[in-house]
């Protein structure tokens, strides 16, 4: 294990992670730190949750000087709730330095992020489209940045954002250090990336799977069909502590949010159509605890970081065994535990194969719980409830009334009639959620790139601006399908 102070990190940065209670550096960060300190381009890999923000985000404060009021590092990601956590990251740990990162993306005003460009922020986080917009209005000046980051690496190279990438790093002086970061990285996106860079170093922190041990992976087989009722089921036998779930289009997260709440949960949904206060607001409702369940589309699949996410559901099973990695990563972080239950239909199965082939991980196989599963797991939520507070809570003051109810009914039905109250009950309101075709597992060709995934919506996560000409999805001039941009 690597102690930080023998990285070669300054003292105003060591005192900052030690404020945030970071004692010792994890693996890809004790390997990174002192390589990108000498100066060197990297493409560091490593599984979710393992901290790759500090590794890419200490080297770069190290090399910025807070007095000069320019913009000195720059990291580019793929969502604009990802880039608020990393500007927010950064700042933490640049507390002690007078350095400052600002996050620069779309759907906020224009007039108020050029006015905070104004201020002089060393380090600037943003999402491509919005970044390119102010390049083009000179409301950003990028030819003094010396470390340029691409976080999520490989899907900022992939297709939807690579032609923006390419325009970014062309306005940034060739001297520049470029370091790249992802959980994943597909060779053919590898190529790209040493293209980009200056005989980059490769850190591959070295794990048997590309996902994390301690999160358990199962699958259950089940018709579309049943899926809803399938993971209201689980939600009450475990009853998780914050919840996401992945959906493949929009449509199905409103449907499956909505359908949620009408059936007792607090859920809500989160997709690239939304507005951005609303998708801020959302978030942090469940990050407050205020909302158990969060339903997403793959926007929310990369980067984010949500302590007290035990469970992950694939509603919808991802095409890309990639974006699996990334999803299930929402759980499992920092070294806690988590679980990933995947939902597949009878037509899906070669598709499981995949995910496990590419990922190196193995799912176990659950058998779709019983209504009567469920019951009897939100009456366990229940019994602990009851225990905990009879370990902690004075209840003498109940006795007498107690006693009372004990003298008209035997115990078990008084115990059971509080349980009965205190035990959420079964709604069975019916929820009709649309089908969804099945993902099929394409013979001869690589599945992942023929993949027209949107994440994003129609519209990309730009809310109709930007949005016409070029690369718009649909076929490229080779005829290969293309990933839709995700313009921000
Ligand atoms: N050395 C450390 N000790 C303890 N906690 C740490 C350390 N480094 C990072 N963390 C914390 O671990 C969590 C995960 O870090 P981070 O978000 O950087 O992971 P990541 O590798 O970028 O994951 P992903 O691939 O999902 O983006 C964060 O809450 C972060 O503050
Ligand atoms: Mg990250």
């Amino acid at each position: 294990m690597t102690k930080f102070n023998e990285l070669g990190i300054s003292n105003p940065i060591l005192k900052a992670l030690e404020n945030m209670g970071f004692e010792e550096a994890t693996p890809i960060q004790a390997e990174t730190i002192p390589l990108a300190m000498e100066g060197n381009d990297v493409i560091g890999q490593a599984q979710t949750g393992t901290g790759k923000t500090a590794a890419f985000g200490i080297p770069m404060l190290e090399k910025i000087d807070p007095k000069q009021r320019k913009v000195q590092g720059l990291v580019v990601a793929p969502t604009r709730e990802l880039a608020i956590q990393v500007a927010e990251e950064l700042n933490r740990i640049a507390k002690f330095t007078g350095i400052r990162a600002l996050s620069v993306f779309g759907g906020q005003h224009m007039d108020r992020q050029i006015k905070a460009l104004k201020d002089g922020p060393q380090i600037v986080v943003a999402t491509p489209g919005r970044l390119l917009d102010h390049m083009r209005r000179k409301t950003i000046r990028i030819d003094m940045v010396e470390v340029a980051i691409l976080d999520e690496a490989d899907e900022m190279l992939n297709m939807g954002f690579i032609d923006d990438i390419r325009d970014i790093l062309k306005g940034i002086p060739e001297e520049r250090q470029t370091l790249l970061f992802s959980a994943t990285m597909p060779k053919e996106i590898r190529d790209i990336a040493t293209n980009l860079m200056k005989e980059p170093k490769e850190i591959k922190v070295k794990a048997k799977e590309m996902t994390v041990e301690n999160i358990d992976q199962y699958f259950i087989e089940i018709p579309e069909k049943f899926k809803f009722d399938t993971l209201n089921n689980h939600l009450d036998i475990n009853s998780p502590e914050l919840a996401i779930v992945f959906a493949r289009t929009k449509k199905r997260v409103d449907e499956v949010a909505e359908g949620l709440q009408t059936r007792g949960y607090r859920a809500e949904g989160i997709h690239g159509d939304l507005t951005q206060g609303k998708r801020m607001s959302v978030l942090n409702k469940f990050k407050n605890n205020r909302v158990d369940v969060l339903v997403a589309t793959d926007v929310a699949a990369r980067g984010l970081d949500i302590s007290g996410v035990t469970h992950v559901y694939n509603f919808d099973i991802p095409q890309d065994p990639e974006s699996y990695v990334h999803r299930i990563g929402r759980t499992g972080r920092a070294g806690r535990t988590g679980e990933a239950i995947s939902f597949i239909t009878p037509r899906e199965m070669a598709h499981l194969q995949v995910i496990e082939r590419t990922t190196k991980s193995k799912m176990k196989r659950l058998t779709p719980p019983t209504n009567q599963d469920a019951q009897r797991g939100q009456q366990q939520v229940t019994l602990d409830k009851i225990r905990k507070t009879i370990e902690k809570a004075e209840l003498k003051s109940y006795h007498e009334t107690a006693n009372e109810l004990l003298e008209d009914h035997d115990s078990v039905t008084v115990i059971s009639a509080a349980l009965k109250m205190l035990t959420k009950e079964r709604r069975d309101t019916p929820v009709k959620i649309s089908s969804a075709a099945p993902i099929s597992v394409k013979k001869g060709k690589d599945n992942r790139r023929s993949n027209n995934k949107r994440p994003f919506g129609k519209r990309g996560q730009g809310g109709g601006r930007n949005q016409g000409g070029r690369n718009q999805g649909g076929r490229n001039r080779k005829g290969n399908f293309q990933k839709r941009r995700n313009r921000d």
